[in-house]
């Protein structure tokens, strides 16, 4: 992190700040993953040790290596086979054994998906048991991860709470019963157990950190994910609703001559705009587009904290008639999402109140309403940063250092600052 400075930021926890003035358009951070596991429900379609797509290897001529204990997943090309089953914490085969004896009988995609994140950690503990130093520091790497304290429960039962990021109907006890019936059916050793507090300290872990890694989209449009990664570096940097950094991913450039397998698997984040030596360095969590209820019920739920970023304060603030006013503008879809921002705006307090929390909230207050920004200033950040394409939903940012063009961090659409000012001036 040679641009960036890991610091506490009041109110946030670990956060990054600029360690000198960053240029536009610099990456200034490129973090390799920690641990990378597929979206149950896609899983046949990307390689099972780095998430390429299966569909971009037409372009290369490559071939689909299945898997050789299951045949039922692959890899992109023998050296991502002969790395996955080198790697404890891949799709190795303790790791496949573990899938198939496992009974995902009534799981939902999502619950499946965070087995194949259990059954990786499993085996890193396994190995880590064994002497392997490598899987015994990447554990280590992943209880550095924040994990807020629990939400309060919702219907009065601990395990109601802990289970919420799987959405039970199966609870986090069903699952965990599942997970140690599946390492005594394969004979796994002791070391590789989870109890049932670790595995809910795990998927905490996981809904606060994880980055969901979104496949190409389908030819409907539809966007599914392809799989999750957790990231010791990139895990640092907080949220804000107006970013300053955007991520970046290539998770299908196939391999450079020479790249090692998993070559493909880093996240890069991009200077939106120029950062002051100092300032903190704050990526957006969700789309910007998203309205201000949105926002703070995904803030609240998923990552247990309250947003009260300059944003956040300022729309708190607007009517419904601001609204209207805004509408009748001409502003589009990003810019009048705001609308729902207003109703929300009203009942500003959404977020749950513990009492630290409430400490928490006034200095991230405090800290907002000295870089207060006013209605047009969103505005115009909204038009220039999200993606112009419907549907896309993606952040813009310049395509390298000083550019004039930006480019989308989804759909990889371009947009010369001319037609930005063109697109502002019609927006008028
Ligand atoms: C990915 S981590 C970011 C790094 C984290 N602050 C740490 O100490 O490791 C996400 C967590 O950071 C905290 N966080 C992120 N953005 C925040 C914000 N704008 N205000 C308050 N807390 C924030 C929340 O606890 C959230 O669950």
């Amino acid at each position: 992190m040679v641009a960036l400075e890991a610091k506490d930021v009041p109110g946030k926890g670990r956060g990054v700040v600029a360690a000198r003035a960053i240029g536009s358009g610099e990456t200034v951070l490129a973090d390799h993953p920690l641990l990378l596991w597929p979206q149950h429900s896609t899983a046949a379609a990307f390689c099972s040790h780095c998430l390429r797509a299966f569909n971009s290897l037409e372009d290369n001529a490559e071939e689909v290596v299945p898997c050789p204990t299951c045949g039922q997943v692959g890899f992109c090309n023998a050296a991502c086979a002969a790395a996955a089953a080198a790697d404890p914490g891949s799709h190795c085969g303790a790791v496949c054994r573990l899938l198939a004896a496992c009974n995902m009988t009534g799981l939902s995609d999502e619950q499946q998906s965070v087995l194949q994140l259990l059954f990786r950690c499993c085996s890193l503990r396994a190995a880590g048991a064994a002497g392997d130093a490598a899987a015994a520091a990447r554990l280590a790497g992943i209880a550095a991860l924040a994990a807020p304290p629990p939400l309060p429960p919702q219907d009065g039962s601990d395990e109601a709470a802990a289970a919420a990021s799987v959405s039970s109907p199966i609870s986090l006890r069903e699952l965990h019963g599942r997970l140690s019936h599946a390492l005594a059916a394969v004979g796994a050793s002791p070391a590789a157990a989870l109890s049932l507090e670790e595995v809910a300290e795990l998927l905490r872990r996981d809904a606060v950190n994880g980055y969901g890694i979104m496949a190409p989209s389908a030819p409907n449009g539809e966007r599914r994910i392809r799989g999750t990664g957790l990231y010791s570096q990139a895990s640092l940097i907080n949220h804000e609703c107006l970013p300053s950094v955007a991520r970046f991913d290539r998770f299908d450039a196939p391999p450079a001559p020479g790249a090692p397998p998993g070559a493909n698997t880093a996240v890069e984040f991009r200077a939106m705009h120029d950062i002051p030596a100092g300032e903190e360095v704050c990526q957006s969590y969700f789309p910007l587009p998203w309205s201000m209820r949105e926002r703070q019920e995904r803030c609240r739920e998923d990552y247990a904290f309250c947003c009260t970023c300059p944003r956040c304060q300022e729309e708190a603030t607007w009517s419904e008639s601001e609204w209207e006013t805004d509408e009748d503008a001409g502003m589009d879809e990003a810019a009048a999402a705001g609308e729902e921002a207003a109703a929300a705006g009203g009942d500003g307090g959404a977020c749950g109140h513990a009492a630290h929390e409430q400490q928490q909230q006034q200095q991230g207050q405090a800290a907002a309403a000295e870089q207060a920004v006013d209605a047009g200033y969103i505005n115009i950040f909204l038009l220039k940063y999200v993606c112009p394409r419907a549907g896309c939903y993606g952040t813009l940012a310049p395509a390298a250092p000083g550019a004039d063009v930006l480019e989308c961090n989804m759909c990889g659409g371009r947009r010369s600052e001319a037609e930005f000012l063109a697109e502002l001036e019609a927006a008028d």
